[in-house]
């Protein structure tokens, strides 16, 4: 795994359009060495506004977008059209605005599909597994670059502290009392997070500070989630000022103006 980049951008804005332009650059080059390549997407606030934000940039004509796999790290278990899933706000803010293969986009299913979160959980899985190529050594793509956001508590995708979903070693699995509405969710587990080849954690405001913080200590993933959160060659913490704003000063970072 991974040692964290640590890069400080002023404010949510400049980070959420900072952070666009790294997913395009990112898609460019890995389609043009590929021919392909796979994203896997973040609900939250600041997950959301970096998907407006590539649909609002003229370099998203550069991605090649109908040869993109495009996946989720977690979704909220509700039925399809529902604003508060995951896939509602990434349509709006992005899929809906550029020209992607519908079979590319892999969703996870709500209760409206007649499946049980487990069953969902399972079909998920089950996609992950037929999209892994032996390359991949595991069930499941090791995805270019996994995209998390994080709570004030640390969680990442539906991954909570404390939560036995932290030890799944299935590919997606259900999660039942989150602390955070809605109480039923579908995640991928640490082990899928942990073999992308990139993970970007990204986080915005003070309220998220701490839990920066112990993301980037010794702290265990069963404690802070986040701080399970590493890719197999790069992770980056992606951050604004008040984000960072209690990291210690001796961890390495690089601040733009
Ligand atoms: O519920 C969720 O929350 C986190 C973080 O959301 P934020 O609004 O505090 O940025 C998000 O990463 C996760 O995908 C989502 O389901």
């Amino acid at each position: 795994m991974s040692v964290p980049t640590v890069i400080i951008h002023r404010d949510a804005d400049v980070l959420a359009k900072a952070v666009a332009a790294r997913v395009i650059t990112r898609m460019v080059d890995d389609q043009s060495a590929k021919g392909s390549a796979s994203l896997v997407l973040t609900g939250g606030t600041i997950g959301l506004a970096t998907l407006a934000e590539i649909a609002a940039s003229p370099a998203r004509d550069a991605v090649d977008w109908r040869n993109l796999d495009i996946w989720w790290g977690d979704e909220r278990f509700l039925p399809g059209g529902d604003s508060e899933r995951n896939e509602t706000g990434a349509r709006k803010a992005l899929l809906d605005h550029v020209d992607v293969d519908p079979a590319r986009v892999h969703v996870m299913r709500g209760p409206d599909s007649g499946m049980s979160a487990e069953e969902s959980a399972e079909a998920y899985a089950e996609e992950l597994r037929r999209a892994s190529r032996p390359e991949d050594h595991g069930p499941a793509p090791s995805f270019d670059v996994l995209m998390l956001g994080m709570g004030p508590d640390g969680h990442v995708a539906s991954l909570f502290p404390g939560m036995p979903a932290l030890y799944d070693t299935r590919p997606a699995m259900a999660v039942h009392g989150s602390p955070k509405p809605p109480p039923t969710r579908i995640s991928l587990s640490l082990p899928v997070i942990q073999a992308a080849r990139e993970v970007w954690v990204i986080a915005a405001g003070e309220e998220k500070a701490s839990a920066v913080r112990l993301a980037l200590s010794e702290s265990g993933s069963m404690q802070v989630p986040a701080a399970g959160a590493r890719g197999r060659q790069r992770t980056l913490f992606l951050l604004d000022r008040a984000a960072a704003s209690k990291i210690p000063a001796s961890l390495g970072r690089i601040s733009s103006p």
